[in-house]
C-alpha cells in the first residue's frame, strides 16, 4: 500500500478516535423512538411555509422559526416532516435534536452541544476539520467541560469562523419544553447570547408548547424570530386535516386490506367534531379502534340464544342460528337484518354455515335434522336431512360445496351429499361425549370437531381416521370449532366463555384464551380474509373480533404482554424458553415455540429493565435496570434471589452470566463494565474502563476467557475476563451506538447490532469485520443472538421484526465482497422476518 494511503488511513482512524470521545445522544430526526411524520395530505400548508422560510436566501430570512402549539396539537409530527424534507430532499438539515421527556438522555441539555457538534462535523468537512483541530489542541478538558462552554466553543466558536454559505444550514430542535426542568429556557438564553456571532445562513427551527416562545419576550432573539402558532390556524382547516387522517386510517387502502369493516362517514364526522382541532384526540381514537378486540355493531333480533354464526364467503353477510328455531341473515357492515327470519326447524338452531359459493345456507337443529336454504329467496331447499339420533350441534359445507358434515349429540360425525341429501360412509367415532361442532379445513383434507369432552379433534376427511392427540386447554365443553382460511389455525368456542385459537400443525394452543363474552361461546368462525373471528354466545350477542394472526402468541410480532418496549430478549440454554426484559420494569418468561407467557411478570425492579440473561443451567435469570442495580431471579417461581447487586453509579444497560454460572458481568451508563460474584453478590476487582460512552451491552465468550462489550461510542471492545485488561483497541465500524453483542458458539465470531440499523459480524481473534454490514432492518437493531448450533443469527429491532440470518452465507458473502456493501446482498443472507421460529431453532 502506498505510504500516502497508509498515512491517510491512520489519520482517519485517529480522527475517528478523537470524535468518538464526544458524548452523543441518538436524538436525530430519524433516530429510534422519534415521532412519526404527518400523514400525507395533512398539514401541507404549514409544512410548506416552514420549509420555505428556512430555505430562503440569507439576509431575506429570519434566523429562527419557532413553531408553537398546545399539547397534542401536532408540533413534533410537523417538525419530523419538516426535518425529513430538509434532510432527504434539500440536503440542508445540518443537525437535529428531538427532545423527549420519556428518554433519560433526551430530556436534558447536557449532551446537546456535543451531539450538535458531532452532527455538524458529519454535515460539513470544514466544520469537522476545525472541530478535530480544536479537540486535538485543547488542554482545558473541553470534553468534560460544562455544556454552556462546550456550546460556545464546539458549536458557536466554529460556526463563526466558517466562510458564509449560500446554502442554508438548518438546525432543528424539537420539543424545547421537554429540554430540562427549565423547559428550554437555558438553551434560549445561550442562543440569544450568541446569535449575533452565528452566520445568518445557519437557521434554527425550534418547536415547543406556548410557554416556550413566551420566554423570548423582550429578548434580542424576538426580532430574529418568525413565529408559527398551530393553535391560530383556522379550525376548519385543521379539522379538514383531521377528517382526512381519521378517514384514511380507518377506511383507507391500508385499513381495508387488513380489516373486514370500515368506519362510516358519519362516524368520521363525529370523531372530527369531537377532536376540536386537536390531533392527539384523533390519533388516540384511531389507536383505540385499531386495538383488539374491536366489537362492532351488536346484531339484535333473535328472541332466544344465538348458537351459531358465520360469514358469507364474500364477507358481506353474516348468518346466525338461534334457539328461537330460526335462521337470520345480516348485513356484515351495517348490522341490519336482511329479510325476516328463516323458519322451518321444529327445534332450536344450533349451527349454520354458507356454501362456498354463498348461494346456500346449511343449518343443524335440536330437531335432529339438517336443512339447506337458498340465500337469496330465503326458502328451504328440499326436505330435512335425517339420520342423526340426537340433536345436531354442528353443520358445514365441504370446500367444494359437494358435501355437508354434521356433528351431533349422539357422539358421531356424519357426511352428507349436498345435492341428494343422502348420508354415506360410517359415522366418525372417537369423541367420548357429544360432538358440538364440526368443519372442513379449506383445503378439504381435514375435518375438525369440538366436543362436550372439552377437546378438539382433527380427522382425515378422506379416510375418516382421527389424527394426533386431542387438543386440550378449554376448561369446559367445546361448543364450536372452525379452520382459518389458510388451514393453519383452528378457532374454538367453549362453555368456559372463551374463544381459543390452535395451531393446526403443531396441535398446540396459539396464545391464551380470548375473553369478552359473558356466557358460553356457542359459535366461532374466521372471516374469509382470516382477519376477524366472529363468535356467538349464550349472552345473546354476536361479536366480531379483529384477530391478528401474527399477534398474540406469534413470534413474528413477538410475544405480546409487556406494557412497554421490550429491550432485551434471550433464549434459554435448551432453546425452549425466551426471557424478555421491558421498560415496564418487569421480566417475563415465554414458551419459545408457542410464544405463550409461562408465568406472571417478575416484579421488583423500580425502574425500566434494560437487560436480561439466563444462567447456563437455565434455572436463573439475571436482569439489569435503570434503577442502577442488577437482580437475580428463580426462573420457575419468579422469586428474586438475594438482594440487588449495587455498585454502578448509573443505569445498568446489560448483564450476562459467565459460562460456569459463577460470575455476572454488567455494563453501565457510567462507561464501565463490572464483574460480580453470583454467590456473594459482591463486585470482583475494579471496574473495567476504556469505553468513552455508556456501555450498552456485554457478553462472555463460551470458554469464559473473554468479555465483549458494545458502547454508545459506536465501538466494541474485547476484555480479558481474568485480568480485566482490554485486548487491543476498539472494534470500529458501526456508525451509531452498539446495542447488542454476542460470541458465536465456537467463540470465533462476534455479532453486533446497532442503532445504525445494521448487524455486523467480527472475527473474534483478529477483531476485523467478517462480513459486510447486514442490512434489512428499518430501525435500530436492539438485540442479536446466535442460534445454539451457530448456524443462524437472530436480530430483533425497533422495527418490531426479528430477522434470521444464515451464518454460512454471511461469511461466504464476505469473501466475495471483502469490504463492500452488497447491493441487496442481505436478500441472499437473510432468512427473513421470522414467521416460523421452528424452522430455524428446531
Ligand atoms: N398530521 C398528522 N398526521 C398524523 N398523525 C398526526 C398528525 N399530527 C399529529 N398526529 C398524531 O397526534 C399525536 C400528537 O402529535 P404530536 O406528538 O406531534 O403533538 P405535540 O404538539 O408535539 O404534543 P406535545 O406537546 O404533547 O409533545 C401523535 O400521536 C401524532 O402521531
Amino acid at each position: 500500500m502506498p505510504v500516502r494511503t497508509v498515512s491517510r488511513k491512520i489519520d482517519t482512524v485517529l480522527t475517528n478516535e478523537i470524535l468518538a470521545k464526544l458524548k452523543c445522544v441518538p436524538a436525530r430526526y430519524n433516530s429510534a423512538n422519534t415521532p412519526e411524520k404527518c400523514m400525507e395530505g395533512t398539514r401541507v400548508d404549514v409544512i410548506k411555509d416552514v420549509v420555505t422560510r428556512l430555505s430562503a436566501p440569507p439576509n431575506s430570512a429570519k434566523q429562527v422559526v419557532m413553531l408553537s402549539g398546545c399539547a397534542g396539537s401536532g408540533k413534533s409530527t410537523v417538525a419530523k416532516s419538516v426535518a425529513a424534507i430538509l434532510a432527504e430532499e434539500k440536503g440542508t438539515l445540518a443537525a437535529s435534536f428531538f427532545f423527549s421527556r420519556d428518554y433519560t438522555q433526551r430530556k436534558e441539555i447536557t449532551h446537546l452541544p456535543t451531539t450538535l457538534a458531532m452532527q455538524l462535523a458529519d454535515y460539513d468537512a470544514a466544520f469537522r476539520a476545525r472541530l478535530i483541530n480544536l479537540l486535538e489542541s485543547d488542554h482545558t478538558g473541553l470534553l468534560d467541560a460544562e455544556p454552556h462552554l462546550q456550546f460556545q466553543k464546539m458549536v458557536v466558536g466554529i460556526l463563526e469562523k466558517l466562510p458564509r454559505s449560500s446554502k442554508p444550514w438548518i438546525i432543528c430542535l424539537d420539543a424545547l419544553d421537554e429540554c430540562g426542568k427549565d423547559r428550554g429556557q437555558i438553551f434560549l438564553r445561550w442562543l440569544s447570547d450568541s446569535i449575533t456571532r452565528i452566520p445568518d445562513h445557519v437557521r434554527f427551527f425550534l418547536t415547543g408548547r406556548p410557554d416556550v416562545p413566551s420566554y423570548l419576550k423582550l429578548d434580542t432573539l424576538v426580532s430574529l424570530t418568525h413565529g408559527v402558532v398551530l393553535d391560530e390556524i383556522d379550525i376548519k382547516l385543521v379539522s379538514k386535516d383531521i377528517h382526512h387522517y381519521i378517514k384514511q386510517s380507518l377506511n383507507g387502502a391500508n385499513w381495508t386490506t387488513r380489516h373486514q369493516w370500515k368506519i362510516q362517514d358519519r362516524h368520521v364526522e363525529e370523531l372530527t367534531n369531537r377532536a376540536r382541532g386537536l390531533f392527539v384526540f384523533a390519533a388516540t381514537a384511531v389507536r383505540r379502534v385499531e386495538r383488539w378486540p374491536a366489537t362492532i355493531p351488536t346484531l339484535a333480533g333473535h328472541t332466544n340464544q344465538v348458537h351459531s354464526v358465520a360469514f358469507s364467503p364474500d364477507g358481506k353477510h353474516i348468518v346466525s342460528g338461534a334457539y328461537d328455531s330460526t335462521v337470520r341473515i345480516w348485513d356484515a357492515e351495517t348490522g341490519a337484518a336482511l329479510g325476516g327470519p328463516l323458519e322451518g326447524h321444529t327445534g332450536g338452531v344450533t349451527s349454520v354455515g354458507f356454501s362456498p359459493d354463498g348461494k346456500h345456507i346449511v343449518s343443524g337443529s335440536c330437531d335432529h335434522t339438517v336443512r339447506i336454504w337458498d340465500t337469496e329467496t330465503q326458502a328451504a331447499l328440499g326436505r330435512p336431512l335425517e339420520g342423526h339420533t340426537d340433536m345436531v350441534y354442528s353443520v358445514a359445507f365441504s370446500p367444494d360445496g359437494k358435501h355437508i358434515v354434521s356433528g351431533a349429540y349422539d357422539s358421531t360425525v356424519r357426511i352428507w351429499d349436498a345435492e341428494s341429501g343422502a348420508t354415506f360412509q360410517r359415522p366418525l367415532e372417537g369423541h367420548t361425549n357429544g360432538v358440538t361442532s364440526v368443519g372442513f379445513s379449506p383445503n378439504g383434507n381435514y375435518i375438525v370437531s369440538g366436543s362436550y369432552d372439552q377437546t378438539v379433534r382433527i380427522w382425515d376427511a378422506k379416510t375418516g381416521a382421527v389424527l394426533g392427540r386431542p387438543l386440550e386447554g378449554h376448561t369446559d365443553r367445546v361448543l364450536s370449532v372452525a379452520f382459518s382460511p389458510d388451514s393453519t389455525h383452528i378457532v374454538s368456542g367453549s362453555g368456559d366463555h372463551t374463544v381459543r385459537v390452535w395451531d393446526a400443525k403443531t396441535q398446540t394452543a396459539h396464545g391464551g384464551p380470548l375473553e369478552g363474552h359473558v356466557h358460553s361461546v356457542y359459535s366461532v368462525a374466521f372471516s374469509p380474509d382470516g382477519k376477524h373471528i366472529v363468535s356467538g354466545s349464550n349472552d345473546r350477542t354476536v361479536q366480531i373480533r379483529v384477530w391478528d394472526a401474527d399477534g398474540g402468541a406469534s413470534l413474528e410480532k413477538p410475544l405480546k404482554g409487556h406494557t412497554r418496549g421490550v429491550y432485551s430478549v434471550a433464549f434459554s440454554p435448551n432453546g425452549k424458553h425466551i426471557v424478555s426484559g421491558s421498560y415496564d420494569s418487569t421480566v417475563r418468561i415465554w414458551d419459545a415455540e408457542s410464544g405463550v407467557a409461562l408465568s406472571e411478570p417478575f416484579e421488583g425492579h423500580t425502574d425500566e429493565v434494560t437487560s436480561v440473561a439466563f444462567s447456563p443451567d437455565g434455572k436463573h435469570v439475571v436482569s439489569g435496570s435503570f434503577d442502577q442495580t442488577v437482580r437475580i431471579w428463580d426462573t420457575e417461581t419468579g422469586a428474586a434471589l438475594g438482594g440487588q447487586l449495587e455498585g454502578h453509579t448509573d443505569v445498568v444497560n446489560s448483564v450476562a452470566f459467565s459460562p460456569d454460572g459463577k460470575y455476572i458481568v454488567s455494563g453501565s451508563d457510567d462507561h464501565t463494565v463490572r464483574l460480580w460474584n453470583v454467590n456473594t453478590g459482591a463486585p470482583v476487582g475494579e471496574p473495567l474502563e476504556g469505553h468513552t460512552g455508556a456501555v450498552y451491552c456485554i457478553a462472555f465468550s463460551q470458554d469464559g476467557r473473554h468479555i465483549v462489550s458494545g458502547s454508545h461510542d459506536h465501538t466494541l471492545r474485547i476484555w480479558d475476563a481474568k485480568t480485566g485488561a482490554a485486548l487491543g483497541g476498539p472494534l470500529a465500524g458501526h456508525t451509531e451506538a452498539v446495542n447488542s453483542v454476542a460470541f458465536s458458539p465456537d467463540d470465533k465470531h462476534i455479532v453486533s447490532g446497532s442503532n445504525d440499523h445494521t448487524v455486523r459480524v467480527w472475527d473474534a481473534e483478529t477483531r476485523a469485520p467478517s462480513s459486510v454490514p447486514l442490512e434489512g432492518h428499518t430501525s435500530g437493531v436492539r438485540s442479536v443472538a446466535f442460534s445454539p448450533d451457530g448456524k443462524h443469527i437472530m436480530s430483533g429491532s425497533c422495527d418490531r421484526t426479528i430477522h434470521v440470518w444464515d451464518v454460512l452465507s454471511v461469511l461466504n458473502q464476505s469473501s466475495v465482497l471483502p469490504h463492500a456493501r452488497a447491493p441487496n446482498g442481505h436478500n441472499l443472507l437473510n432468512v427473513g422476518p421470522l414467521s416460523s421460529p421452528h424452522s430455524v431453532f428446531a
